[in-house]
C-alpha cells in the first residue's frame, strides 16, 4: 500500500466493484422549530431546524443520503452549492471514490474556480460535508455495515487513504496516524463488545434552550434525570442575572453531583467572557463553550488561561470552520474539549483527521449534535474513535437533543443515557420519504399549510427566504 497526502494511488480500484453514480438530488428541507423556541441560544434565537439534503443515485438499487445541517433562511444557498459542485460527483465509480476517499475529496475541496468563495469554509464547505456524508451513507450501504463499523473493520491504510493530510502534516503524518491506529488495535475486540452491551455516554441540552421557560427547563430537568442523564448543558450570554437564576435553578433539580456545561454561542468579547464566566464559576460548570468567536484561536487560549484556576474549560468547534483551525486550537490550548461537528467540516474524511490531531495532542473529543442528524451522524464517529483510536471514554460524551428524531428512518437510539451502536447499514442519515415531502421548504405540504393559516409569511424574492 502507498499511504499517500491526498494524491492519486495508481493501484487503487478494486476489479469487479464498479458502481457509477447516475445523479445527485438536493433539497431544501426546514422544520419550523421556532414556534417553540427549540434550540434558540444567545444568538440564534429563532433557528428553524433545517437541512440541505443530498441522495446520490447510482447504477444499482442503493442510494447514498446525506445533509448538512442549517437553520432555515439560506439552506437554498447550500443546495445551490451542491448543485454547483454535483458535476465532480455524477458520472464518477464510487468503488473508485472509496479505494482513494482522500484524492477525490481533496479533488472535490480544491476545484480551481469554486476554491475562491471558500476555500474550505462556509457555504462550499456545507455543501462538501453534505456530499461527503451521503458518500459514506453510499458506502455503508454497499458493504452492508453501519457507518462506525465500517471504520472500525477497515484495512488501517485505507482508512489514512481517505483523509487528505494537507495543512495539517506538521502535527500528524499519514504514516503516524497509520501507527497509532495499529499502536490501538489491541482491545479492539473488547471494547467493541462493551459498546454493543452499553452504548455511549450522552449529555442533554434538551432542558436548557434559551428561549424556554422556566418551568419547562425545571420540568425538562426532572425528565432527563429520571431517564439516567448526568450531564446538562444550559444556554447563557445575553443576560448574567438571567444567567445566574437559570443556573441556580437547574442545579436545585439536577443537584450539585452532576455535571453541568453552559453555551453563549459566541456572544462576548474575549474579556467578556472571561469576566462573565467568573460571575457563573459559583455554579461549577464543566466548560464554557464557544464564548467568542469561533475563529479566535489565541482569544480562546486566553480565555482557558483566565479560567483553568476556576476548573472550567472551553469547548468549542462546532462552528470550526476545517481542519486548519482545529489544528491551531489544538496546538495553542484554546479548546479543552474538542466539539467535532459532522456537518460543519467537510464530512467524515476530515472529522477523521481532526480525530488524530486531537489524539496526539491528548484533547479529547466530545461531538456537538444540536440539529438536525447530528445526533444521527456523530455517534457513528465516536464509537469509531472509542474502538480504533483513543480507546477511552473518559472527559468524553456526545451531545444529545432530542429533536427531529421521527423524521429519521434510523433514528438515534439512546438508552439510560447512553446512545446504542447503530445496527442499520448506512450513517443513519436517511429521512423518511412522508418526511422530507411534508417539510420541503417552501412546497412541502406543511409549509403550505403554514403559509395558508398566516403562521409563516410566505417566501418572497428569488431564493425563496421567509
Ligand atoms: C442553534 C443551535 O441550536 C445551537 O444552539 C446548538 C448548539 O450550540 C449546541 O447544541 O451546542
Ligand atoms: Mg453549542
Amino acid at each position: 500500500m502507498s499511504v499517500h497526502n491526498g494524491r492519486t494511488v495508481t493501484n487503487s480500484k478494486a476489479p469487479g466493484t464498479g458502481l457509477v453514480i447516475r445523479n445527485l438530488q438536493a433539497r431544501d428541507i426546514r422544520f419550523p422549530t421556532s414556534l417553540g423556541a427549540h434550540g434558540s441560544d444567545a444568538m440564534h434565537t429563532d433557528p428553524d431546524y433545517s437541512c440541505a439534503y443530498v441522495v446520490i443515485y447510482t447504477e444499482r438499487d442503493v442510494e447514498g443520503h446525506g445533509l448538512t445541517f442549517t437553520l432555515g433562511r439560506g439552506t437554498e444557498i447550500v443546495v445551490q452549492a451542491i448543485n454547483s459542485m454535483s458535476s465532480m460527483v455524477i458520472g464518477k465509480d464510487a468503488a473508485e471514490i472509496f479505494q482513494n476517499f482522500g484524492a477525490f475529496w481533496r479533488q472535490l475541496t480544491s476545484e480551481s474556480q469554486l476554491r475562491w468563495i471558500g476555500p474550505e469554509k462556509g457555504v462550499v464547505h456545507l455543501a462538501t460535508a453534505a456530499i461527503v456524508n451521503a458518500l459514506w451513507d453510499l458506502w455503508g450501504k454497499v458493504e452492508n455495515k453501519p457507518v462506525w463499523k465500517l471504520l472500525v473493520d477497515m484495512e488501517p491504510e485505507t482508512l489514512v487513504r481517505a483523509i487528505d493530510f494537507r495543512y495539517i502534516t506538521d502535527v500528524v503524518t499519514p504514516e503516524e496516524a497509520l501507527a497509532m491506529l495499529k499502536k490501538a488495535a489491541s482491545g479492539k475486540e473488547e471494547r467493541e463488545a462493551e459498546l454493543r452491551r452499553i452504548g455511549y455516554p450522552a449529555y442533554t441540552t434538551q432542558v436548557g434552550w434559551l428561549g424556554y421557560t422556566s418551568d419547562r427547563v425545571k420540568e425538562l430537568c426532572a425528565k432527563y434525570l429520571a431517564e439516567g442523564f448526568t450531564a446538562f448543558k444550559v444556554k447563557v450570554g445575553q443576560n448574567l442575572e438571567d444567567d445566574k437564576r437559570r443556573c441556580a435553578m437547574v442545579r436545585e433539580v439536577i443537584g450539585w453531583d452532576k455535571v453541568l456545561m453552559v453555551d453563549a454561542n459566541q456572544i462576548w468579547d474575549v474579556q467578556q467572557s472571561i469576566d462573565w464566566m467568573k460571575e457563573l464559576a459559583e455554579f461549577k460548570p464543566l466548560w464554557i463553550e464557544e464564548p467568542t468567536s469561533p475563529d479566535d484561536v489565541l482569544g480562546h487560549a486566553k480565555i482557558s488561561q483566565a479560567l483553568k484556576p476556576l476548573g472550567i474549560g472551553v469547548a468549542t468547534g462546532e462552528m470550526c470552520c476545517n481542519r486548519v483551525l482545529f489544528k491551531q486550537f489544538l496546538q495553542s490550548g484554546g479548546m479543552q474539549f474538542c466539539q467535532i461537528d459532522s456537518c460543519r467540516i467537510g464530512g467524515v474524511n476530515e472529522i477523521l483527521s481532526v480525530y488524530f490531531m486531537a489524539k496526539k495532542l491528548g484533547v479529547p473529543v466530545c461531538p456537538h449534535a444540536g440539529g438536525v442528524g447530528l445526533c444521527e451522524m456523530v455517534q457513528h464517529l465516536q464509537m469509531f474513535d472509542y474502538v480504533c483510536l483513543s480507546g477511552t471514554k473518559e472527559n468524553r460524551v456526545v451531545e444529545f437533543v432530542d429533536q427531529q428524531h421521527e423524521h429519521f428512518e434510523n433514528p438515534t437510539v439512546v438508552k439510560r443515557a447512553h446512545y446504542q451502536v447503530p445496527i442499520v447499514p448506512g450513517y443513519s442519515t436517511k429521512l423518511k420519504p412522508a418526511s422530507a415531502e411534508a417539510y420541503e421548504y417552501p412546497n412541502g405540504s406543511k409549509w403550505q399549510e403554514m403559509f395558508s393559516k398566516g403562521i409563516f409569511p410566505r417566501p418572497a424574492g428569488k431564493f425563496g427566504g421567509n
